[in-house]
């Protein structure tokens, strides 16, 4: 593997290693916000059924006034006993109910008589009202009174028992506003002057007519007085919600009918703080309205609520993800790694084996005693020179050399100095030729060859050969023609055509080489000097010899 090729694996492992960690961790995160998306259902479905509970808590609380009014509407004459033992059946079924009371309209003139009347089960009775220390006096005269003359439980109300409600500017409005619009209408919150828990109440005032009120003027005329029922707000909420399901649902309940919202109830502290993601949970529903007033129900899980539902699982896919994602890069990367060294490995034997063919090559190409070209050399490189002559048009000149009297040479000093003398002659030839396209061969035994591709007069080189050799001085006693060993040599010259034949110039050259040793040896044989014969003919030299000594 080449380094640059690594180091784009790397960029892609370290890429892909990357993505990998952020698929994970989004994952991670999305199954989180799943959770929190089914929590968030759950919760609402939570909220919902408590809401409903609690409006269904309220509408039943208010049907009790009705069936009180009933009492009013369908009887000439109600007695306190009538309205108690009605109010007491109700009052064992909804714990919410501080007390159900009738507040009749007396004017100025009944007022002796009504309180005459209620005397005689109360002696200290009378009609009532707040002055501004806050304690409980006679009522002052008034043309119209609402006084609180049934209350069922008494325990409990005595200080409500009595008291008119005309008196108190606020309620008197009221009064006329529910009386004139026939509505039944509910109170802001008040703290009820019986509750030792301190929780909030608030009251419901349903008109009463003796017959028909279709008009405000006959309403007014026909006004029996209020039923009124004071609710504590807690029981109210509680009593409904503990009939759900769900818990760990902090619930708030406020009175937006103004301006200002009231809080009326809370089932935690409201001074718990909330946390960024319980808040992002909030709920808000408004209440149907009942008493002309707005009431909603804005809920948030507890910090328990939410950390019962939520799994390990968002965490784990994120971590065994990134988990999984490392070790898998590990892998590869390992395994890159491993591969671009099993690769260098073999491109390394690859090239051994290359470097061991060519060695190879050469090997098959060189004489083993001489270390220059071998035959089989000479032999693919005439064929190539001719080829390219043939194509070029050039000429190509060969010289065959053969060693005089060699025989006699291993005779007289062993068969080991021949070795040495033909060591010697094969590096003295093989510096002869001044080209490199120039080839000089061991041809075999005692004779080399020299290939000189596009060479004007080879004689030359020839000649310098033979003198070269004998200068030498290799001694060679037992040489017919001189103190040292020489050499015989034939030179030819030739313009290789599609129509001549490498092995008829070899001929030739042999041919003249054995002229060289039939002339008396140390000595080169050329053809004439016929440089310029037909091109295409293998130059016929007149035969010439030339020995430096003649
Ligand atoms: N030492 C040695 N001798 C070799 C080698 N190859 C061939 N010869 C010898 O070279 C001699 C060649 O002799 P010839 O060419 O036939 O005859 P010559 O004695 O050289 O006589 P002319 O060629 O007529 O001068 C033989 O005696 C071979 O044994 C070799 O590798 N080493």
């Amino acid at each position: 593997m080449m380094p640059s090729d690594k180091a784009f694996s790397h960029k892609c492992l370290l890429l892909s290693v990357l993505i990998g960690l952020l698929v994970a961790g989004l994952s991670g995160a999305m199954f989180y916000y799943k959770e929190l998306d089914a929590i968030g259902v759950d919760f609402r479905r939570g909220v919902e059924g408590k809401t409903t509970a609690v409006e269904r808590e309220l509408i039943a609380n208010l049907e009790v006034l009705f069936s009180l009014e009933s009492l009013f509407t369908s009887s000439e004459e109600v007695s306190a006993t009538d309205f108690t033992n009605l109010a007491n059946g109700f009052l064992v079924r909804h714990h919410a109910i501080q007390a159900l009371e009738w507040a009749p309209r007396v004017t100025g003139a009944e007022r002796e008589e009504y309180e005459r009347a209620r005397r005689l089960d109360f002696p200290d009775f009378e009609f009532t009202e707040r002055e501004s220390q806050g304690s409980m006096v006679k009522a002052a005269k008034r043309d119209v009174y609402f006084p609180v003359y049934f209350v069922a439980p008494i325990e409990g109300n005595e200080v409500a028992f009595g008291f008119d409600l005309a008196s108190n500017a606020n309620r008197l409005s009221m009064i006329e506003k529910s009386r004139d619009l026939d509505l039944t209408l509910a109170t802001q919150s008040i703290t009820l002057v019986q509750e030792v828990f301190n929780q909030k109440g608030f009251l419901i005032l349903m008109p009463v007519y003796a017959g028909d009120a279709r008009t405000i003027a006959k309403r007014q005329e026909k006004l029996l007085g209020f039923v009124i029922g004071v609710y504590r707000i807690a029981d109210i909420v509680e009593s409904a919600i503990k009939q759900t399901g769900a818990k760990g649902i902090n619930l708030k309940l406020i009175d937006n009918t103004g301006i200002d919202a009231e809080l009326l109830y809370a089932n935690y502290p409201s001074a718990q703080a909330l946390d960024h993601l319980l808040l992002s949970f909030a709920y808000t529903i408004p209440l149907r309205r009942i008493g002309g007033r707005q009431w909603t129900v804005i809920a948030t899980p507890s910090q328990g609520y939410v950390a019962e539902r939520q799994s390990l699982f968002p965490f784990f896919v994120g971590v065994f993800g990134c988990i999984f994602v490392l070790l898998g890069g590990g892998y590869i990367y390992i395994a890159i790694e491993h591969s671009g060294r099993i690769r260098q490995e073999s491109e390394k034997r690859s090239r051994e084996l290359e470097e061991a063919k060519i060695a190879l090559e050469e090997q098959s190409l060189t004489d083993d005693l001489t270390h220059i070209a071998n035959r089989k050399c000479f032999d693919i490189r005439f064929e190539e020179e001719w080829a390219r002559s043939v194509r070029d048009g050039s000429s190509l000149s060969l010289i065959m050399i053969d060693i005089d009297s060699f025989r006699l040479f291993n005779e007289t000093y062993g068969y080991a100095s021949g070795d040495k003398c033909l060591l010697d002659l094969a590096y003295k030839l093989s510096k002869m030729p001044n080209r490199t396209t120039d080839l000089v061969a061991r041809y075999g035994g005692d004779q080399f060859i020299i290939l000189l591709p596009n060479t004007d007069e080879p004689i030359l080189l020839a000649d310098k050969c033979r003198i070269n050799i004998e200068k030498l001085h290799i001694v060679h006693e037992a040489s017919s023609v001189s103190d040292y060993v020489t050499i015989s040599l034939g030179v030819i010259s030739v313009v290789p055509t599609q129509k001549n034949y490498p092995a008829d110039s070899m001929l030739s050259v042999k041919e003249l080489l054995n002229q060289s040793k039939k002339l008396g040896k140390n000595r080169v044989s050329i053809g004439s000097d016929v440089i310029s014969a037909k091109k295409g003919d293998i130059l016929k030299f007149k035969h010439f010899s030339k020995n430096s000594g003649e």
